[in-house]
């Protein structure tokens, strides 16, 4: 059985920055365990239509402040290829469905009420978990335009409560990763710090791929790791970077199991998910001057194909146009085959832009939800929640303690959030170990004592099931 002192299950951004981190503090021996073939998780490049395109991950958001963002500094860096997104004018580009663009005022008009509406749901929200009469709550949204704009606000300007912390703290501006070596192109620059690699291969032991993990057992001593494949490993901690989808499914088991306030905690916590569709055509049909990067799509059904892009600022000449759903939308395309995908998408850009509009010639649908080491895209904490939801989602539970996007109290749901999880679950990690260390000449007299005892009385400790070998 291989023994280290730390297992950190998942190669995400935040088990790579946690391993990186224990590193270069002196814990050398990690060890990571990754399900699938490759490391960086839900930063993932894919070829598609002769560009690489980002299936999970692809801005850094919260640029430009008076604090730098940790992520956007790693950019820099490695001088990753990073294009403006201007959202601005995505309201004034709202097509219905004969394929005419709402006239400006009456679009800004709408988004202020639709604005208003928010705040007003939010209050009435708060009052009522306060215990206080809640004021009369808005109407909901009917008109195709008005569910449009609320699908814009709620599943992506207003998805978190404001003040939001991305944008507070490292400012508001939005780059988009345009670069052939892929987002995830990060991950690999931080690994080449503390893992041999060669030719941008990693071939350290101490990161292993397509290791599933499948249980976790934890005793006074030390944990074992198990995986699908039969495989045991030992070490004194382990730390957890799987998304809060696959906590919730029953992939990795717990040995003993997690407490209650742990597992509820847990099941508190929504995941979104959210789906970009790659199109790619024979030629560029759609409007590409200033400020027409985004456009949105006015339909009956919320969400319906809504929120359009197309990939002319990142990549001139690529002729891509990239639709995003969400949740329910993205669950009822995962659910059903591509081609089916791709006629409700040209059914939609043919009333936009008519019907004599080339068909694409290549589609690309993520599988976030169904993807059994990701069940979702990213965390999204209850509008109204105290902190103690989140904090209990990251609290350690004896030797397992917990990373990820997920447990990141002020940036959850974003790349930074996963690299500034990491970094500080393993400082909490090296605080237990020091304490452990300092510790240990008392826990040595005490075993000794314990020993002398067995020695005079063995039947007493028959059923002691210890783990040996430990580092
Ligand atoms: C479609 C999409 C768009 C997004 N857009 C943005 C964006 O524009 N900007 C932004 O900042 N953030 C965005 N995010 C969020 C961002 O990608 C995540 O917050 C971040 O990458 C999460 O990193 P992580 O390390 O917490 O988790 P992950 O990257 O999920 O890493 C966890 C790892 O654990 C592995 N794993 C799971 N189960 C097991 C198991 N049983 N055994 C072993 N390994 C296991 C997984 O394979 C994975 O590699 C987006 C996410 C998605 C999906």
């Amino acid at each position: 059985m291989t023994t280290s002192s730390v297992i950190i299950i998942g190669a995400g951004i935040s088990g790579i920055t946690a391993a990186k981190e224990l590193a270069e503090k002196g814990v050398e021996d990690v060890l990571i365990l990754e399900a699938t073939e490759r490391i960086g998780g839900r930063i993932q490049k894919q070829s598609f239509g002769d560009v690489s395109v980002e299936l999970g991950a692809g801005w850094i958001a919260g640029v430009g402040g008076k604090e730098s963002n940790p992520v956007w500094e790693l950019a820099s860096r490695l001088n990753l290829r990073t294009c403006f997104s201007d959202y601005t004018n995505a309201r004034y580009n709202i097509y219905d469905q004969s394929g005419e663009i709402f006239p400006t005022g009456f679009a800004a008009d709408s988004y202020k009420k639709a604005v208003d509406s928010a705040i007003l749901k939010l209050k009435s929200l708060e009052a009522e978990c306060d215990g206080q009469e809640a004021e009369e709550a808005p109407s909901s949204p009917k008109t195709p335009i008005e569910l449009a704009i609320d699908f814009i606000l709620h599943d992506f300007e207003m998805a978190e409560v404001e003040p939001i912390s991305t944008y507070v703290d490292f400012g508001e501006r939005e780059y988009l990763v345009a670069d052939e070596r892929g987002y995830e192109s990060l991950l690999y620059k931080m690994a080449e710090g503390f893992l041999y690699t060669s030719d941008g291969n990693i071939l350290d032991n101490r990161l292993k791929l397509n290791k599933v993990v499948r249980e976790v057992q934890q005793s006074r001593n030390g944990v074992v790791v198990k995986t699908e494949d039969g495989s045991e490993y030992e070490a004194n901690y382990v730390i957890v970077s799987a998304s809060i989808g696959v906590l919730q499914s029953n992939l990795i088991s717990f040995q003993p199991p997690l407490p209650k306030w742990k597992t509820e905690a847990i099941q508190k916590c929504d995941v979104m998910v959210y789906t970009k569709i790659f199109l790619k055509f024979p030629h560029c049909f759609w409007p590409c001057g200033p400020g027409q990067e985004f456009f949105i799509y006015a339909h009956e059904q919320r969400g319906y194909f809504t929120f359009w892009q197309h990939m002319e600022n990142a990549y001139p000449g690529s002729n891509i146009l990239v639709v995003t759903l969400t949740n329910e939308q993205s669950k009822r395309v995962e659910s059903q085959s591509d081609e089916e995908t791709l006629k409700e998408a040209m059914s939609v850009l043919r009333d936009m832009f008519g019907p004599t509009i080339p068909y694409a010639t290549d589609i690309l649908v993520p599988r976030w939800w169904n993807n059994r080491f990701q069940r979702g895209s990213y965390s999204n904490y209850p509008m109204i929640s105290d902190n103690q939801l989140q904090r209990n989602v990251k609290a350690p539970f004896g030797r397992i303690f917990f990373t990820g996007e997920h447990t990141s109290e002020k940036f959850s749901g974003y790349v930074h959030g996963g690299y500034l999880a990491g970094m500080d679950t393993s400082k909490t990690l090296l605080e237990e170990m020091k304490q452990s260390l300092l510790l240990q000449p008392l826990l040595a007299f005490t075993e000794s004592l314990t020993q002398t005892d067995q020695r005079s009385n063995p039947q007493m400790y028959s059923n002691v099931n210890l783990i040996s070998g430990r580092s």
